[in-house]
């Protein structure tokens, strides 16, 4: 008997790999009962999907284990909640997944085979990530609302699905069915979600760890009208059971919903192939976050209705879809701390310590809190488990605290009153401020690292070898007693004998601390600019021929260096541009400043507020003595002709002898808008070591590209001469014509 043959076959398993099976199955259980039902699960999504693999790996090796109500054969639950449980017309099923190409290959062969024919097409679409809710719509009319539960059956949740404005109380347009089931993602916006948090804080209410989950506590709420409250948004990804309703194409089906008023997705897309599967990955995956609500995968569904049900579904999934999950970009991981720091003008921002964590395929151990406020509104404390997004290059941040897991032991930040490095108190510079302020501009440690590192910056004076590290040892050193740089007026008079002795902190440009040391877990002291021998090392020699290179520098690197509040390097370009030296910016009336093109009051302001402090005009009276020139050649009457007016220029790859910055201003002197990417309109594309695909494009367009040498004559004989040493088009470079380009 089968009933036998199983008994005999799980008391094969080994007892501990037994154990093991259930103990893992009970807390996917648990797991999934926080998630679907409390709305606030303890682990990141990731961690449980690995757990939910290592359970399906476990039954792969004993079959045995896999029995009916294991949680890898099932949605989830049943639970039973606060709302009417209703039983849905069709199942609710979950996904498959695929976690790479193998896995995804492996599906469309499979497909490709079960369903006999060649001719079969894929529906490619965006994987949001909220809770699913199934609409129940009887000639025409919404009827029912209901979660998706077990799959079999979910909870009422009709009064609150009534709240999202997107959702259609009745269907409008044609061929309206008698009945339809439609399947789809509601979901909380992520830049709403900073505000909720805030508005459930100060009610004194739990926050929300993330907006999936704030997507499912607000919709899963007993009164309606707070959900009424929630900007919850929908987008349909399904069909469930329906009656008078004849469709063969999913893809066609979505058209004819949306005719009817509802929220159908805007980013779908049929392909014939796999390779079309791929592309549409691979898009998304570059694309993430120019989706209007975030994603955290693709479904892949076949189109062809007929075929799906030849395809049918397990227990847990239909076999006809997969989904493709993207890195995730959220993770769980412990508040250790919120220290503050004290920016380049004094701006003092909390920002939080977590114990380090991957996020996005790279280590986070910092995520920025912005100022005190934005603590509080987060409703994070110290000591909790917080969930952290890491979004493409944004830096990362926290998104909510997962309250429970708190044990009591967690403390609420303060926000020091004084300054954590020189120990002034801090003030807001005007009183509506919300951020305070160290207000020990000249030598408070921090701010004057910070300036001296922002000044020997890309963006400033861009000194080579000067980094965070000679920054902090230059102005804050363990030895000698008293730093070299007391303000940055002595940054171009150093000496290398005044370097030699110098031992400081190697510090982390992220946080301000020292950094340790991996084995010994001690912080790291070093002696920055000498070797063992007491020799210069290389770095500090280089580091001081690019401070005297740097007494050379165009007028709006050295203002922009002067770190004057709102001088950036756009309004230093502008300052530069019309007034032509440090001299003139200073005798400028506010009036003249304001009205010179791109300054206006603020920075006018701003730059008379900075030349009226004694301490800073001694900055610019030390450099000016040590050889700094200050001022930019030519005067307004004399501009001299602009050779490469009115040209676009691109640059791209390497170029030996200039860096990127320093080959685009040499364009810009001359007139040129120097441009990102290729088109029609670009004059040349200039381009050095490992050009990339501009160089393609260039090529495709005959676009005239130069080389080093052909830069050198287009700056100094102009576009005709540089024209005649462009590179020859190769043979093979494919032509512009779209009719060609697959070649
Ligand atoms: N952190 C936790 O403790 C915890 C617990 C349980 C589940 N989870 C998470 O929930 C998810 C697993 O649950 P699941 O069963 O809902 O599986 P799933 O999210 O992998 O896939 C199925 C669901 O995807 C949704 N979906 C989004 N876009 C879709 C589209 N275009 N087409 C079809 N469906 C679409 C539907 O709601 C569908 O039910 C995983 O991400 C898992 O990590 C987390
Ligand atoms: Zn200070």
């Amino acid at each position: 008997m089968a009933g036998e043959d199983r008994v005999e076959q799980e008391s094969s398993v080994p007892a501990d790999v037994r154990e093991k099976h259930a103990l893992l199955a009970e807390q996917i259980e648990e797991h999934r009962f926080r998630y679907y039902v409390k709305d606030q699960p303890v682990v990141s999504d990731a961690d449980f999907d690995r757990q939910l693999r290592s359970l399906e790996a476990l039954e792969e090796e004993h079959p045995s284990l896999r029995t009916p109500d294991s949680p890898t054969q099932k949605v989830a639950g049943p639970y039973r909640t606060e709302f009417t449980s209703v039983e849905h017309r069709e199942r609710m099923l979950s996904l498959d997944n695929a976690f790479d190409d193998e896995e995804l290959a492996a599906w469309a062969d499979r497909v490709a085979k079960d369903v006999g024919t060649p001719d079969h097409h894929f529906l490619c679409e965006l994987k949001v990530d909220g809770l699913a809710v199934n609409l129940t719509y009887e000639h025409g009319r919404l009827t029912r609302a209901a979660t998706r539960g077990d799959g079999r059956t979910g909870e009422d949740i009709t009064p609150n699905v009534r709240t999202i404005a997107e959702i259609p109380h009745r269907l409008k347009g044609e061929d309206i069915p008698a009945l339809v089931e439609i399947r789809g993602e509601v979901f909380f916006p992520m830049e709403d979600f900073e505000e909720l948090n805030a508005r459930l804080v100060a009610a004194d209410d739990k926050p929300f760890a993330n907006p999936r989950n704030a997507a499912a506590g607000s919709l899963r709420q007993k009164d309606p009208k707070v959900t009424a409250t929630r900007p919850l948004h929908m987008v349909v990804h399904g069909i469930g059971a329906h009656e008078g309703l004849s469709i063969d194409r999913l893809s066609a089906a979505y058209d004819l919903l949306h005719t009817w008023g509802l929220p159908t997705a805007r980013h779908n897309k049929v392909v014939d192939s796999l390779a079309g599967v791929r592309e549409f990955i691979a898009h998304y995956g570059e694309n993430r976050h120019s989706v209007e609500h975030e994603i955290d995968g693709v479904v892949v569904k076949l189109d062809e209705i007929p075929l799906q049900g030849r395809l049918g579904s397990t227990s847990r999934a239909p076999r006809w879809a997969i989904a493709w999950k993207y890195a995730p970009e959220e993770v769980n991981t412990k508040l250790v701390n919120i220290r503050v720091g004290v920016g380049r003008t004094g701006r003092v921002t909390p920002y939080a310590q977590v114990e380090p964590v991957e996020v996005a395929g790279s280590e986070v151990e910092f995520a920025t809190l912005h100022n005190q406020n934005v603590v509080k509104a987060k409703g994070v404390l110290i000591g909790d488990t917080v969930v952290i997004r890491k979004a493409g290059e944004v830096i990362p941040e926290i998104l909510g605290p997962v309250v429970d897991l708190r044990d009591g032991t967690e403390k609420a930040f303060e926000m020091p009153t004084h300054c954590p490095e020189c120990g002034t108190e801090l003030r807001p510079m005007k009183e509506a401020d919300i951020d305070l302020r160290c207000p020990n501009a000249r030598t408070c440690p921090a701010q004057l690292r910070e300036r001296v590192f922002y000044l020997a910056g890309r963006k400033s004076l861009d000194i080579d070898h000067f980094g965070y590290v000679a920054a902090a040892a230059l102005t804050r050193p363990l030895e000698p007693a008293e730093p070299v740089l007391k303000d940055e007026s002595d940054l171009f008079s150093l000496t290398v004998e005044q370097l030699l002795p110098i031992r400081a902190y190697v510090l982390d440009q992220d946080s301000g601390l020292p950094k340790r040391d991996p084995k010994t877990g001690e912080e790291k002291i070093a002696t920055v600019f000498a070797n063992q021998q007491g020799e210069p090392k290389k770095n500090a020699v280089a580091m001081l021929e690019g401070i005297a290179a740097a007494k050379d520098a165009p007028l709006a690197r050295v203002l922009t260096g002067l770190s004057i509040r709102h001088v950036g390097p756009v309004a230093a370009q502008e300052l530069a541009r019309q007034f032509r030296s440090i001299e003139r910016i200073d005798e400028a009336t506010e009036e003249e400043l304001a009205a010179a093109d791109g300054v206006g009051p603020t920075i006018a302001a701003s730059v008379k507020q900075w030349f009226a402090e004694d301490w800073h005009r001694e900055i610019v009276r030390k450099w000016r003595e040590a050889g700094v020139r200050m001022a930019d050649e030519g005067s307004d009457e004399d501009e001299g002709p602009r050779p490469l007016e009115g040209l676009t220029v691109v640059v791209t790859g390497t170029l030996a002898g200039h860096t990127r910055d320093g080959a685009k201003e040499a364009l810009q002197a001359l007139g040129a808008k120097v441009a990102g990417s290729v088109s029609k309109k670009t004059a040349f594309v200039v381009v050095g070591d490992n050009p990339g695909s501009k160089y393609d494009k260039a090529m495709q367009l005959k676009v005239p590209v130069l080389d080093e040498d052909g830069f050198a004559i287009l700056l100094e004989q102009g576009p005709e001469r540089a024209k005649e040493a462009a590179l020859p088009v190769p043979e093979a470079a494919p032509a512009a014509d779209p009719e060609n380009s697959g070649e």
